[in-house]
């Protein structure tokens, strides 16, 4: 059995006795039943997922950045040179991104994923080499990435999550670098969602009204181009990334580990997607960390039925949003662990 296919068959639904525990002892917690909002029913889910009350604390945390490029940067989708995601990937294990001083702010590590780029640094310290192709193809042209690179590129983003795991991190985040990738991301949303082009075509990394109307085009063509496609593989080799991919098979190995995995943005967004499409109880595992502000997000997490935890106007990728979110999570399952009851504290119950 390939890697993929076993992996998806050890996707099991949440534990539905230990999430049942958790909401009885959220509700005998010294505080007025309900007080702590999207918190408690954050505390369940972990509870269902990692099935005991409590479950572990999610931590240590690590944020996986995979990076990749885009053959459909050649439609001109994106002000920005492609070279720059391999210069990103040498700031990132420089220590010099946003997200790496998000990440030394939440204490998570971050583990940097070359599964795509077209330019990428030397060999650097740090860097998990783990290229499937040297950017995708334009997908506006040709299907983005072969059936067999899309699978390939999947099984990295499993494996990432297998080996993050081993090494004893119990909460996975996704990050993301590839200019040109909310192009792919949109069309993505449009794929698996049904939505119109132009309802998930957002600004990037800030693109003008005239090439905003381009990439709305280039994702609406691309869109045409494909036809409709239902099998997920498909739909991720016609129009996705193959950072897209990898996010989607992290998604899926931390929930076959039946470890919590935060989302960041539009690109996990889209990439969850598509796991949930391979492996609906896959999102027993995901966490929302944040909305975006690309318009394909918002629609992105209304399928998937996830409510993020943070709303700050961010657009930029990286795990960034991801991480902002982590110390909600952690204090979420604290709180069902070390809150004492009004049984074991003395404290009164309302009349
Ligand atoms: C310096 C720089 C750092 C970034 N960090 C994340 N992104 C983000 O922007 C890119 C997607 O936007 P678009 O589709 O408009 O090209 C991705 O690489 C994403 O991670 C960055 C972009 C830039 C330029
Ligand atoms: O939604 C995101 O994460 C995002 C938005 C703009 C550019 N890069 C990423």
């Amino acid at each position: 059995m390939s890697l993929l296919s076993s992996t998806v068959a050890a996707i099991r639904p949440a534990d539905a006795a230990a999430a049942a525990q958790a909401r009885d002892r959220q509700a005998r917690m010294t505080k007025p039943a309900g007080s702590l909002g999207v918190l408690e029913d954050l505390s369940i889910r972990l509870a269902g997922l990692a099935g005991e009350c409590p479950p572990p604390l999610p931590e240590p945390a690590a944020v996986a950045v995979f990076a990749g490029d885009h053959g459909v940067h050649a439609q001109g989708v994106t002000p920005w040179p492609q070279e720059v995601t391999g210069q990103m990937v040498a700031n990132f294990l420089a220590g010099g991104a946003v997200v790496n001083a998000f990440a030394a702010q939440m204490g998570a590590s971050v583990t940097v994923v070359d599964v795509g780029v077209a330019v990428p640094p030397a060999a650097g310290a740090g860097l998990l080499e783990r290229n499937v192709r040297r950017g995708t193809r334009d997908m506006t042209v040709e299907p983005a990435m072969t059936r067999d690179e899309a699978v390939a590129a999947i099984e990295v983003g499993i494996t990432v999550a297998q080996e993050l795991v081993a090494a004893g991190h119990r909460a996975l985040l996704t990050g993301d670098m590839g200019i040109a990738n909310t192009t792919a991301s949109a069309a993505l949303v449009a794929a698996f969602t049904g939505a119109d082009a132009a309802a998930v075509t957002g600004a990037g990394t800030g693109v003008d009204a005239e090439t905003l109307a381009r990439k709305t085009d280039v994702v609406r063509r691309a869109l045409a181009r494909h036809g409709r496609l239902t099998d997920p593989v498909e739909v991720l080799a016609a129009v996705g990334g193959l950072e897209h991919a990898a996010i989607a098979g992290f998604v899926l190995g931390a929930a076959a580990e039946r470890v919590p995995v935060i989302l960041d943005g539009v690109i996990a967004g889209s990439a969850a997607l598509a796991a949930a499409a391979l492996a609906p109880d896959c999102l027993d595992a995901v966490v929302a960390g944040h909305r975006s502000t690309e318009p394909g997000h918002g629609v992105a997490l209304e399928h998937l039925g996830l409510t993020p935890l943070v709303d700050l106007s961010l657009r930029l990728g990286e795990g960034t949003g991801a991480v902002l979110a982590l110390p909600i999570v952690q204090a979420s399952v604290r709180a069902l662990r070390d809150v004492a009851t009004f049984d074991s504290a003395g404290v009164t119950e309302k009349q």
